[in-house]
């Protein structure tokens, strides 16, 4: 009873193609003609999809490991046991746990000095508008330095060679032999290009900016500048714009599993047997109407926040994983980083919306680089004007 197989027809390649080169329409037209789970057959394996309705139990069920399908993709444990030696995954999350999440408060203030430092050296004044092109670099660059005062230490931070290399490995990409194969995307993404200029006049987007940038100022009133981990919680509107942009910029498709255990049978009735991987459908999961309506694929930043009658707001943050929500897995598996990942990334849009105006070169919003079901940030360009 497993789930059905999709056709194809070449042996050994199967449903490679599409599943690199036309991800997002692949998936969608196998999921319409199959259901919520099916398999496809890439490189000469089996590999199974889960859909909205079945991702849940991908993140439920131990029998199902993250690490032991990323380690079969990219032996990442066998090149880095020699560094990090025989930890359990379950150990190395206790610590990130224990060490991490909960001692936010330690380390806000650090992230904050080290964020205005990088913003400092590697932006700058801009007092003329400066473009950045590579803004992947840019940002990696920047937040290098506050991550490794907090893993690896407040002096390993200082050492600037530690540095070159922390920024190089969060730089590196295993895709980048794929690279040759933008034009067809670009080609492929121009209509939801069109589609997201058509959203952003609706949206209007300047009045955003505004909100979020007064958001910014009146906390960096209140705290003086020095924010602590219960500052960066009142950040509900950039909060809300980042939980937006990460669901239109997550993956097509991500997150392999194995089933380590026997053959696993879905809620469906469905079964898989014992070392299938199954990939879960992030965009299934991140645009399904049923989570998030008709107006699902709009870009509307404000989505995950609602304004009571009471004058009360209630918001569904970034840090919150749930079955419609999944950047972060889910489950007891669920990220446990997040929370320290969420603080950084908002404590610096925060000191960056607070000092520039940042607009796209070209005026127009600029979809992420999808590279096969991946995506990256644009290398289009990304301007900062002082805002004095
Ligand atoms: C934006 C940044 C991040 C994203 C999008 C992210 C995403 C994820 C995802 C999708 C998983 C897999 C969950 C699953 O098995 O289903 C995961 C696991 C994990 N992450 Fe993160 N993560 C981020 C940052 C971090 C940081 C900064 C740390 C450490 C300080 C961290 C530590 C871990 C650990 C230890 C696990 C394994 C958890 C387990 O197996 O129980 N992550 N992350």
């Amino acid at each position: 009873n497993e789930p059905p197989l999709v056709p194809y027809r070449y042996p050994i390649i199967g449903h490679t193609y599409d599943f690199l080169f036309n991800t997002e329409n692949f998936l969608k037209e196998c999921k319409e003609k199959y259901g919520d789970l099916f398999s496809i057959y890439i490189l000469g394996s089996v590999k199974t999809i889960a859909g909205a309705d079945c991702a849940p139990e991908v993140f439920k069920y131990d029998t199902f490991d993250f690490v032991t399908a990323i380690d079969k993709t990219f032996p990442m444990m066998t090149i880095f046991n020699h560094f990090v030696g025989n930890y359990s995954n379950s150990y190395v999350a206790q610590v990130v746990h224990e060490q991490i999440g909960s001692k936010l408060d330690i380390y806000t203030s650090r992230m904050q000095k080290e964020l205005l430092f990088g913003i400092e050296n590697i932006i700058g004044d801009c007092k003329e508008p400066k473009a950045f092109r590579n803004i992947k670099k840019v940002l990696t660059q920047i937040v290098a330095k506050p991550v490794a005062n907090i893993l690896f230490g407040e002096e390993a931070a200082q050492f600037k060679e530690f540095m070159n290399s922390i920024t190089a490995v969060s730089n590196k990409s295993r895709w980048n032999p794929l690279s040759p194969y933008r034009d067809i995307f670009v080609q492929y993404y121009k209509p939801i290009v069109e589609e997201r200029i058509r959203q952003r006049k609706k949206n209007g987007r300047p009045e955003l900016c505004k909100e979020i940038y007064e958001e910014q100022l009146k906390i960096h009133n209140e705290s003086n500048g020095n924010l602590s981990t219960k500052d960066v919680d009142k950040m509900v509107k950039l909060d809300s714009f980042l939980k937006k942009s990460v669901r239109h910029s997550a993956p097509i498709v991500e997150l392999p599993h194995t089933n380590n255990g026997e053959s696993f049978k879905f809620s469906s009735g469905t079964t898989i047997p014992k070392g299938r991987e199954v990939f879960v459908y992030m965009k299934d999961v991140h645009f399904n109407p049923k989570y998030y309506g008709e107006t699902s694929n709009d870009f509307q930043p404000k989505r995950h926040i609602i304004s009571l009658s009471n004058s009360k707001i209630i918001n569904s943050p970034i840090r919150k994983v749930d079955r419609t929500f999944i950047m972060f897995g889910g489950g007891k598996h669920a990220c446990p980083g997040r929370a320290f990942a969420i603080n950084e990334i908002k404590i610096c849009f925060h000191k960056l919306i607070l000092r520039y105006n940042i607009r796209t070169e070209s005026g127009k919003i600029i979809p992420p680089e999808r590279v096969g079901y991946l995506s990256l940030p644009s290398n289009s360009g990304l301007v900062f004007e002082n805002r004095d």
